[in-house]
């Protein structure tokens, strides 16, 4: 059973679908924290999540949903192209007055909804079908929604092709319990969290482990810990898999700095041969120190 943000007819179903396993049941929750935490209590499997977008960054719910409670752990990930539909109730001839959906939705259509729907309020919704729900339900006048939802619900285009910038992308993570780690595939990404102390210099070493073993850091996100006022946790995805010498004293190296780190995962990349890190000096070197530890080389 593997849970996503729903209703049916959200992005992140799309993306369940192209995640999933042949056998695999989907069921909606109806926030990200909801999906994650059926994960947790063993209820489904599995937990399809967006993470990122190419427009408007991080989904700051999924991280902070990540970064607490007990761990999970990342196993694969999707990207997805993004259009939105702006969906009404048929045969609705009045001026829209209310538009609703996902904050992440809302912010890729801010242009087209300032040029053509100037008055209308803007408010948000838990996804972008649950904002098509909410306008069957006689709530909201339009909902921003994917092109999809108008097979799952009974609603018409107003406009199709909104959104402010072609060719967007959403990035997805399927999440489960911690067990088996996916097997390298030469083309991984690994994700961590990590609380780097409050002193000079101390963001900028924990990164220079990274490049110090010539490890590609695909993105960095700083979110509050929500604790003291200025106190940051950082999201950190880079090119490689723990199973990998470089990127493994990597991480034991950021343990070193900072015992909090919690290990998010590593999983095959969305767009394959391309991430690979260059372990030859690595491995080279740990025969080395076994043979001179072992008195067979100098
Ligand atoms: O609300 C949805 O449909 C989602 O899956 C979240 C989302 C919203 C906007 C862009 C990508 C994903």
């Amino acid at each position: 059973m593997l849970a996503y943000l729903g209703p049916q007819g959200t992005f992140t179903e799309q993306a369940a679908r192209g995640l999933a396993k042949p056998d695999d049941d989907l069921t909606p929750y109806d926030t990200v924290p909801a999906a994650l935490d059926a994960v947790r209590r063993g209820d489904v499997d599995a937990a399809c999540v967006p993470v990122e977008n190419s427009v408007e960054g991080a989904v700051p719910a999924t991280m902070d949903a990540l970064a607490s409670g007990d761990p999970l752990v990342a196993v694969g990930e999707i990207v997805l192209p993004v259009r939105f539909s702006i969906l009404v109730r048929p045969g609705s001839t009045g001026s829209v007055k209310t538009v609703t959906s996902h904050p992440h939705a809302l912010a890729q259509v801010r242009s087209w909804l300032a040029k053509n729907l100037p008055e209308a309020q803007v408010v948000p919704s838990s996804s972008t079908a649950a904002g098509a729900r909410a306008v069957l339900a006689g709530e909201f006048d339009a909902a921003v929604s994917a092109p999809v939802a108008v097979h799952h619900y009974p609603l018409e285009e107003l406009a199709t092709g909104v959104n402010d910038v072609e060719d967007a992308k959403t990035r997805f993570l399927l999440v489960e319990r911690p067990g088996t780690l996916p097997a390298p595939t030469g083309s991984d990404r690994t994700s961590v969290v990590v609380t780097a102390a409050d002193r000079i210099g101390a963001l900028s070493e924990l990164l220079a482990e990274l490049a110090l073993r010539r490890i590609n850091l695909t993105r960095i996100e700083s979110r509050p810990t929500k604790g003291r006022l200025g106190e940051y946790r950082f999201y950190i995805d880079l090119d490689g898999h723990v199973a990998e010498p470089a990127v493994g004293d990597a991480l034991a190296a950021l343990h070193r700095h900072c015992p909090e780190t919690r290990f998010l995962g590593s999983y095959p990349r969305a767009e394959a041969g391309v991430g690979k890190t260059d372990d030859s000096g690595f491995e080279a070197a740990a025969q080395w120190l076994t043979k001179i530890r072992t008195g067979n080389g100098a």
